[in-house]
């Protein structure tokens, strides 16, 4: 039996879940909350509890020690070198990584190289795989990338129209993201479905914080909504989603904002549903706003599931024929309104849910298509984690 951590670092936070492989036993999980901030916050689950600390912790590396302080504290491993390896989510891996791959040095630079094409992941996910090979130098240290599960994209999908030599001079393309979800989830909704994925057309709904939609065609991603990088596709928490690029020197003028101020602040930070709204990126609270008779708060949910349609809308098309609908992640997994409003536009296609089935479900796996629905309609947790832990297995060569 091998243990192994499976870390998604972000900004400010770093997500970890340790594994007991090949069993997939999760033996504790937690999140370190507010990194580089006053006040952040350790959580751990010790047998099923969950123990919060706040306390100031400046970096990641800081955040990494306590973690495994923390994780000896509580007996969950006796020593850090109990640990046989840790795969890390990243979520740009470009051209360069089709599948997962071990780091190694070239491997760390590559990754750096990318932080251009995902400003707001690539650079924290990158100074957790740093402070685990500094702590644990002699384990292997597995990098799985969002891309990967695109690379699939025929060019004609992947390609803007842009001149050819943006793209094979400098890259500019579109590579997705979430790919780990939209791969666990697919394959998982083939398994329920008791067909095998080569014969099915599915479009999976990943819709968090961030959020993206992609058709699954054969088990194979044909085309995404997120682009270069994930700032594209449908509306999401603070990320506008797609949108004119002439919108940006007009702003620039109109502001005077730079580029660099106006794309990765104010369309990556500032915009989506807490830019609509001016109250919260969350869908939580703008539920709630808008139940109270907010008209913002109502607009912004009308835009954001408008979005979602439009893409399920053309991914139809991409993939001439459905064969299931899937919702994960913070909002695809627990917003029953919102699944009720994205599938209500798709009656025409023979998609039929259940509102005995979705109402109040959350967090579960549960089918929510009516009998003689024509089109399934699934709701999948997502385990970005799991599928995490298992390519550190394969790609870190170790032995169950
Ligand atoms: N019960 C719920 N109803 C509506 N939205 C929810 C609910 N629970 C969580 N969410 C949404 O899920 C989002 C977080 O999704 P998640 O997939 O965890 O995000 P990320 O991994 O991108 O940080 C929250 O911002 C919130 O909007
Ligand atoms: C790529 C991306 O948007 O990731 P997250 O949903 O974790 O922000
Ligand atoms: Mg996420």
């Amino acid at each position: 039996m091998k243990k192994i951590m499976a870390i998604n670092a972000g900004s400010s936070s770093l997500k970890f879940q340790l594994f007991e492989m090949p069993e997939e036993k999760v033996l504790t999980k937690g999140l370190v909350e507010r990194i580089g901030m006053k006040d952040s916050i350790f959580t751990i689950s010790v047998n099923g509890e969950k123990v919060t600390q706040t306390l100031d912790i400046k970096d990641h590396e800081q955040a990494v020690n306590m973690m495994l302080d923390e994780m000896k504290k509580h007996g969950i491993i006796n020593d850090i070198n109990d640990l046989d390896g840790t795969g890390h989510r990243v979520v740009q891996g470009g051209d360069l990584f089709p599948t997962s791959a071990l780091v190694t040095d070239e491997v760390e630079k590559q990754i750096e190289e990318l932080i251009e094409l995902a400003p707001l992941h690539n650079g924290p996910n990158l100074m957790g795989i740093q402070a685990f090979r500094k702590m644990l130098p002699n384990i292997p240290h597995v990098a799985v990338f969002d891309t990967s599960f695109h690379s699939t994209m025929p060019e004609s999908a992947f390609l803007y129209s842009t001149p050819y030599e943006y793209y094979t001079d400098y890259g500019i393309r579109k590579y997705g993201a979430h790919g780990t979800s939209h791969k666990y989830v697919s394959q998982r909704a083939a398994e329920l479905m008791e067909r095998p994925a080569e014969e099915l057309k599915i479009i999976t709904c990943h819709i968090g914080n961030g959020a993206s939609i992609t058709a699954v065609d054969g088990g194979k991603s044909v085309d995404t909504s997120m682009g270069f990088t994930p700032l594209a596709g449908v509306t999401m928490g603070t990320r506008t989603g797609d949108i004119d690029a002439a919108v940006i020197p007009f702003a620039m003028e109109k502001t005077g904002k730079s580029a660099e101020e106006i794309v990765m602040n104010v369309f990556n930070k500032q915009s989506g549903i807490l830019g609509i709204t001016g109250l919260s990126s969350d869908l939580r609270d703008v539920e709630e706003a808008a139940e109270a008779g907010n008209e913002r708060a109502q607009l912004a949910l009308d835009i954001y599931v408008d979005r979602i349609q439009k893409y399920i809308g053309q991914y139809t098309a991409v993939l001439k024929g459905l064969d299931a609908i899937v919702f994960t992640a913070g909002v695809g997994e627990n917003s029953d309104v919102t699944r009720a409003q994205v599938l209500d536009n798709f009656k025409y296609l023979g998609v039929e849910y259940d509102p005995s089935l979705n109402d109040g479900l959350r967090g579960k796996e549960a089918f929510i298509n009516t009998e003689d629905s024509k089109v399934k309609v699934i709701v999948i947790p997502t385990e970005e984690e799991v599928m995490i832990a298992r390519d550190t297995m394969e790609f870190g060569n170790i032995e169950a």
